[in-house]
């Protein structure tokens, strides 16, 4: 339970300003410790940056939350920026910082372990940086590993994540127990939204202990579905990946009279992955995405579609995203869930494939 004396951090902190201004803010350490000593950021001798004019993010710099905006529209919700700032709050020499993977995989995870680790080495001259091994539990469970850039040299051409990675359920006072046993004074968690659940819940332990730890939410999202942000990493590879599947369904399906190629792309509750890969590859007569409702049968449906193709071409391609359809063949299956509580999904893929089946005979 938090101190009734400190503001409840699980809401968002709400900065109020002028003309309809809102910042929705991050929690940050100066918000339960005062008087923070600051230093300048290191960054401002590296003669990569320094020759660049305006090279740190200005303290007020926040981002709006609608690109599209009416002109009488108050100024609306706004983000944080994020980027290097002119000064941090920790000298380089006291760092102690430690990076975790958690949840689903994502391309580009290795990637963004080896940047933080060089970032930290060679930007901020920070030395020492400990990998957690296999996601929150590791924190407790498992080995750890120092991580420098010679160790992370090469991991960013393999897939997966060199920590390790896990679901279900972590004990979040065994974590901050760890992170406190072993003088740790700078979290990265790099994951999806349950991971960031559990990232919030661990500052907030944190803040409860009043410990000067700073607590670095790194989004992971392979299917590009957070606003704000420009694109998710692994996003990109997931595209090209997917467009390898559809050509192979193309191929095919033209080789065979009345075929129809049918390619189930990822994509829980968006379709990002699902168009940008249909939009890309241009051999894709139908695409299925979750922010779409469908149906099968009638005037408009998807089995009436299907036969137009097949009398024009004789041929079609059918993209279909994991996450789509999902209300149509739902209602007979009782839900189930994954280790750490996620909805699983039923196959949209082989119901699609074997209602097309019936449909053809
Ligand atoms: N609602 C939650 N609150 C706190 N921690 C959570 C929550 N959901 C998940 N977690 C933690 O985050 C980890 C990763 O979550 P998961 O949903 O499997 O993947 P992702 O982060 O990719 O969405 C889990 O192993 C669990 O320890
Ligand atoms: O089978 P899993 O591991 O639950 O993953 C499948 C789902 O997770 C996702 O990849 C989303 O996960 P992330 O946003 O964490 O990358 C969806 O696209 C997909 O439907």
């Amino acid at each position: 339970m938090a101190s009734p004396a400190l503001p409840e951090i699980s809401k968002p902190k709400i900065v109020d300003g002028p003309g309809g201004y809102v910042l929705e803010d991050v929690p940050h350490l100066t918000d339960y410790i005062p008087d923070l000593p600051t230093y300048p950021n290191p960054l401002q001798d590296n003669p990569a940056y320094s020759v660049v004019k305006q090279y740190f993010v200005h303290v007020d710099d926040s981002v709006p939350q609608k690109v599209v905006v009416h002109k009488d529209d108050p100024k609306g919700i706004h983000f944080r920026r994020a980027g290097a700032r002119q000064k941090v709050y920790f000298h380089s020499d006291d760092v102690h910082a430690c990076i975790v993977t958690c949840g689903g995989l994502c391309p580009g995870l290795n990637t963004v372990v080896r940047e933080i680790v060089c970032g930290l080495h060679h930007m901020y001259g920070v030395k020492k940086v400990l990998g957690i091994d296999g996601g929150y539990k590791g924190f407790y469970a498992k080995n750890t590993v120092y991580l420098n850039p010679k160790v992370v040299n090469d991991i960013h051409k393999r897939g997966g994540t060199i920590l390790g990675t896990s679901r279900g359920g972590h004990d979040t006072s065994k974590i901050v127990d760890s992170i406190q046993d072993r003088g740790i004074n700078q979290v990265y968690i790099i994951g999806g939204d349950g991971t960031q659940r559990g990232a919030a819940l661990i500052f907030e332990e944190i803040r409860r202990r009043g410990l000067k730890v700073s607590v670095a939410g790194i989004p992971k999202t392979i299917d590009n579905d957070i606003p704000v942000i420009d694109k998710s990493f692994g996003f990109d590879t997931a595209v090209e990946e997917a467009q390898r599947a559809i050509n192979a369904a193309h191929v095919e399906s033209e080789s065979f009279e009345n075929c129809i190629g049918l390619v189930k792309l990822m994509g829980r509750y968006s379709g990002f992955i699902a168009m940008y890969a249909t939009l890309a590859s241009r051999d894709v007569d139908c695409c299925l995405i979750p922010e779409s409702p469908f149906y099968l049968e009638g005037p408009g449906g998807l089995f009436e579609y299907i036969e137009k193709r097949l009398k024009e071409d004789e041929h079609m391609v059918i993209v279909i995203a994991e996450g789509a359809g999902q209300e149509l063949l739902s209602q007979s299956i009782q839900s189930t869930t994954d280790a750490s509580g996620n909805k699983l999904l039923q196959d949209v893929g082989l119901w699609i494939s074997q209602s097309i089946k019936i449909l053809l005979i």
